[in-house]
């Protein structure tokens, strides 16, 4: 049994790296064939030994049977949207409007990030293992979809390392532009229903009530944000090094984003991103700039519906082909 045992966790281990490999960098160093071989192994092994089945196991990524309905969840930091910026004068507007509130001689960090066109999500972790995932809703209350965002290829199941009782992460879930063209022939095909744009492919892939078939959608998730953190957590004061140390925990966090020191090198990166938009694997429509010092997030704060202390600048329309 002890041999078993081994086996079934060298498996895991195997197959979360090949995972890792094949959603981080695309290189998968393995080819599809040889994964799922040793995937049957694991599951062939699991069955014939439920008692050492692992709950973080690869093969719990399948899904499993559909529920009913969605049950609600309450967001106990309430998820909000992003004002928009249209033009560099907005944006320098609100960067006046910061400024206003440093002292003289500060100078402000902004965190500068690729605003992903899908749908965001909120993960809690506790002792490090993935136990809820929930739709935005309302910003106040969303749908549970946990059975759904554990289907996600790149969101693990379990951190790793020195993390919080309890972590909230919140991100966008994408649907890759490759993988969508794919998706939407293959449904062509089979007269099935075509998505309009990779955004609702994304959203409507985490609203399937049957997680068997959000497994088999190609869905992506890219942290952006912390929520609840358990208070026993002493987390740096930067937006940017928090990202990094979600990262550090397993955590996918898009390699775009980077910091600045100066209005100037928001317009500069707005201009870097805009000018690669069509080389990225995913839709996205415009950049977010945040205030990187958490103590000044704070004393910022929101108005009504959106954060004082960030703006998101939004590209122009791209003409939507129809597909
Ligand atoms: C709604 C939203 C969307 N996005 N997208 C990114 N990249 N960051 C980000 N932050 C958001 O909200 C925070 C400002 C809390």
């Amino acid at each position: 049994n002890q041999s078993v045992h081994q086996r079934m966790q060298e498996l895991e281990q195997l197959l979360n790296r090949y995972n890792q490999e094949y959603y981080e960098n695309d290189e998968p160093s393995v080819p599809d064939a040889e994964y799922d071989r040793l995937f049957r192994e694991l599951k062939t092994l699991e069955t014939e030994h439920p008692d050492l089945k692992s709950a973080q196991s690869p093969t719990m990524k399948v899904g499993g049977k559909p529920l009913g309905q969605f049950r609600s969840v309450e967001h106990e930091v309430p998820m909000l949207s992003l004002d928009n910026a249209f033009s560099v004068d907005e944006f320098e507007a609100f960067s006046k409007r910061v400024e206003q509130r440093l002292d003289t001689n500060q100078t402000v960090t902004f965190c500068c990030e690729p605003k992903l066109d899908g749908a965001a999500v909120s993960l809690l972790y506790e002792n490090g293992l993935l136990v809820r995932g929930a739709t935005r809703g309302d910003g106040q209350s969303g749908e549970d979809i946990t059975e759904n965002v554990k289907t996600i290829r790149n969101v693990p199941l379990k951190l790793s390392g020195d993390v919080p009782e309890r972590l909230e992460v919140r991100g966008e879930v994408v649907m890759p532009l490759g993988a969508f063209e794919r998706f939407n022939e293959q449904a062509r095909q089979r007269e099935e229903k075509v998505f309009a744009n990779p955004r609702n492919a994304a959203a409507g892939s985490l609203r399937q009530l049957d997680s068997r078939i959000t497994a088999k959608r190609p869905l992506h998730f890219y942290a952006y944000s912390l929520g609840l953190i358990s208070e026993t957590t002493q987390l740096p004061d930067s937006h940017h090094q928090r990202l990094l140390q979600l990262k550090d925990w397993g955590l996918p966090v898009n390699i775009e984003i980077k910091t600045v020191d100066s209005v100037q090198g928001c317009d500069d990166y707005y201009e870097a991103i805009l000018a690669r938009r069509d080389t990225l694997n995913y839709d996205i429509d415009g950049v977010v700039f945040k205030v990187d010092s958490i103590r000044l997030q704070q004393d910022l704060g929101f108005v009504a519906r959106a954060p004082r202390w960030a703006i998101a600048r939004k590209f122009p329309a791209q003409e939507q082909l129809t597909t």
